[in-house]
């Protein structure tokens, strides 16, 4: 218990969760959440990523127990969701916001309405209605749009009535099933931003699951990848994507940071392998955390005398801290480059040979 969050009381925490589907008609069982063990602190974006199948959807609906666990215990703001019964649950639901991939709106009712439903549902009069839904049309972007009906909205607009809807009954923690895989790139970072900005204002907790990396970029603080029913690998954004471990995040990472390297580099680079002649190293820096502002490639040229060529880089903020690579090329033939990759290392970067050019 020496982390600061540890102490404090975990908005969600699941405990060896596994959901199995019962085999139906020709259909054999499927083994959906395999043992899950996850704890969200109050107050952060938690992202929950994975690839189609890998169990993200039943993992996010056995937190509010749309899905009930077939083993294990969900906790949500201090209540054992497993121990509830049928009413106990529809009272802590009204604590749990949701929002989904196809907004899920009433079309026969106008925007007002469907915010309005959960109050509806929960017995709120019709004043009290409407103290509630204004502001939250208000909060969302959406004042001038509470007597229309979904059909006259685009998609990132249906989407903002899914999440005032959500927040209605003023919930704790807000869940969200692929919120932006409908929507366009602009509209996707709007509607992040969005639940960004009502994290901040409202204090929420968000459960986030998708299979964008850029979503869990753009919005979490910390991040669990899923796999077959299991989670793979978590830890805090930045250090996930600057060094994740399993390789299938490293996948996911890899279209996010990784450089994509020119063909005409690539070309050089397989000329560098099949020559008999004169090369020179090519070497890989990772500039991050404290030691991304390090100075390397001028503290090479006037310490050492060495001044690098600069291949290709990619410089990338996640989570507003920088993240950066860069491939050099090192004169002076191939015994120069390890002792560059000594110095860099030596400053606290990571630096490593990654392949050969010939001497031009
Ligand atoms: N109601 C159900 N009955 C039987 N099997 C199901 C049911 N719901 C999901 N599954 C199966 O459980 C596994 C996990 O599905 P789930 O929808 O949770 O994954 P996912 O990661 O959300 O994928 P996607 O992004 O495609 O929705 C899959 O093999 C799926 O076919």
């Amino acid at each position: 218990m020496t982390e600061g969050h540890a102490r404090m009381t975990a908005m969600v925490t699941l405990e060896a969760v596994a959901k199995t589907y019962a085999a139906r008609g020709t259909a054999t069982a499927v083994s959906a959440l395999d043992g899950i063990d996850l704890r969200v602190e109050p107050g952060e974006i938690f992202g929950i990523i994975g690839r189609s199948g890998a169990g993200k959807s039943t993992l996010v609906r056995c937190i509010n127990l749309l899905e009930r666990p077939s083993t294990g215990r969900v906790t949500v703001d201090g209540t054992d969701m497993t121990a509830l019964d049928d009413a106990g649950l529809i009272k802590a639901r009204r604590r749990i916001g949701m929002v989904f991939q196809h907004f899920n709106l009433l079309s026969s009712r106008t925007v007002f309405d469907n915010v309005a439903l959960p109050l509806e549902l929960a017995g709120v009069g019709r004043a009290e209605r409407r103290r509630k839904v204004e502001p939250l049309l208000e909060l969302v972007g959406l004042a001038d749009k509470a007597g229309r009906y979904p059909s006259e909205l685009s998609g990132g607009q249906k989407q903002r009535v899914g999440i005032a809807r959500a927040l209605s009954n003023e919930p704790r923690l807000l869940l969200c099933d692929e919120i932006t895989s409908a929507l366009d790139p602009e509209t996707t970072q709007q509607i992040l931003t969005l639940i960004a900005d009502l994290k901040r204002r409202l204090g929420l907790t968000v459960v986030a699951i998708t299979h964008e990396m850029g979503v869990i970029r753009e919005i979490c603080d910390r991040v669990a990848v899923m796999e077959a029913g299991r989670v793979i690998e978590q830890g805090p954004v930045y250090d996930v994507f600057t060094a994740p471990e399993h390789p299938t995040t490293r996948s996911f990472v890899s279209s996010e940071v990784d450089l994509a390297i020119p063909s005409g580099l690539k070309r050089r680079f397989d000329e560098g392998a099949a020559t008999g002649g004169d090369r020179n190293a090519v070497v890989r820096i990772v500039f991050k955390g404290a030691a991304a502002f390090e100075p390397a490639i001028a503290r090479l040229a006037t310490e050492r005398g060495v001044a690098v060529n600069i291949l290709h880089g990619r410089i990338e903020y996640i989570q507003g801290k920088p993240f950066g690579l860069m491939l050099v090329e090192v004169p002076g033939g191939e015994a120069a480059g390890a002792s560059v990759v000594d110095f860099i290392n030596g400053l606290g970067l990571d630096a490593r040979i990654t392949a050969h050019v010939p001497v031009a």
